[in-house]
């Protein structure tokens, strides 16, 4: 017979019980930043093969497919550029290119939406014409300085164009600081949210991204700036130091394979925000597994998101965010 401590399903044998047993919070539709791509043809409106209902969108069509969402409960949007007019150079003029998507959608998300939180990823990779984070030295290197004065410059005309936070993925050296003091110099510091991609590692599961952005650098790797797989060590520097360096809020990135340093970010950051960052290749897994009938769909989007939050997340960069719209709104396996 089993002891009186023995017996746990007690705690959870109702959904109002189940509720209660969220060690950290449940999904609630404010925790979701849905991320946008964003092309230079204004009426554009591209399928993306490589993920699921995603789409490269023109400025014009923004409201109109924001508006619903907007209406359903999103609350906030990261934006990624995709110039597919105008020549990349090295330095990636177009990225804040003053008639550039980014800033463009900027401008038009502010006034169709007064509500709704505009982040900016913040890098030079779907700009420059080698297709790197940052900018190079002759033998293809990273050059760190020119690199973060140029990110800095490139965060602050996206907070001057109405950007409520800007988030660099870029993983040079020191740009956080150097972010922070160019919106300190332009009065913008304190109404511009800086989310830092703190821990970013060099993952395989970027493919379907790059796809959507254009991304891929034409030589080399990433592997110089972003963290090696196994890099705990890194991972936990990295967050201290832009801890230390002025970040509002702290991301790792990919999700799921990284959710011990979700948890480590929690223990080194208590007192910020924790963002987790599931990715094109995790998304598109997901999709795949659920087509191949291992899963549903729902059911996997939803238990990947709510370990998310159990390792310690307190923001979610998702793919999934439109469906997470509807899916609170239907509870679900109750
Ligand atoms: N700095 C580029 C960037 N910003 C966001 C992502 C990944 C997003 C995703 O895969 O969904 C990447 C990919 C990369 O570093 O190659
Ligand atoms: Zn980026
Ligand atoms: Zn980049």
């Amino acid at each position: 017979m089993a002891d009186l401590k023995s017996i746990l399903h007690s705690g959870y044998q109702h959904p109002v019980s189940r509720s209660w047993q969220a060690q950290g919070r449940s999904l609630t539709k404010d925790m979701f930043m849905y991320p946008l791509f964003i092309t230079d043809d204004a009426d554009a409106e591209i399928e993306l093969t490589s993920m699921p209902n995603q789409r490269r969108w023109g400025v014009n069509k923004l409201e109109g497919f924001l508006g619903p969402l907007v209406k359903k409960g999103l609350k906030s949007v990261i934006l990624f550029g995709v110039p597919e007019r105008k020549p990349k150079d090295v330095i990636g003029t177009l990225a804040d290119d003053p008639e550039g998507p980014v800033i463009s959608a900027i401008k038009t998300l502010r006034k169709a939406f007064p509500s709704l939180y505009i982040a900016c990823d913040v890098c030079l990779c779907e700009y420059t014409s080698h297709g790197h984070c940052g900018i190079l030295f002759e033998d293809g290197t990273i050059d760190n300085m020119p690199s973060i004065e140029r990110l800095a410059q490139v965060a602050v005309n996206y907070a001057k164009a109405g950007a409520h936070c800007v988030a660099p993925s870029d993983m040079m050296d020191g740009r956080i600081k150097a972010i922070k003091a160019g919106l300190l110099k332009e009065g913008l510091a304190g109404r511009t949210t800086l989310m830092s991609y703190s821990a970013k590692f060099a993952s395989g599961l970027y493919g379907p991204f790059r796809d959507a952005v254009d991304s891929t650098p034409s030589f080399g790797d990433r592997r110089c700036y972003q963290l090696p797989v196994a890099a705990r060590g890194l991972a936990r520097r990295t967050i201290m130091r832009d801890v230390e360096e002025g970040a509002d809020i702290i991301m790792v990135k990919p999700g799921l394979p990284y959710l011990d340093i979700v948890s480590e970010a929690r223990e080194l950051a208590p007192n910020h925000p924790i963002a987790i960052y599931q990715v094109s290749g995790e998304f598109a897994m997901i999709h795949a597994g659920a087509k191949a009938g291992v899963y549903e769909l729902r059911r996997m989007a939803e238990e990947t998101c709510v370990s998310a939050v159990r390792a310690g997340a307190t923001l979610l960069l998702s793919y999934f965010t439109p469906e997470f719209l509807d899916w609170l709104d239907e509870p679900y396996g109750a």
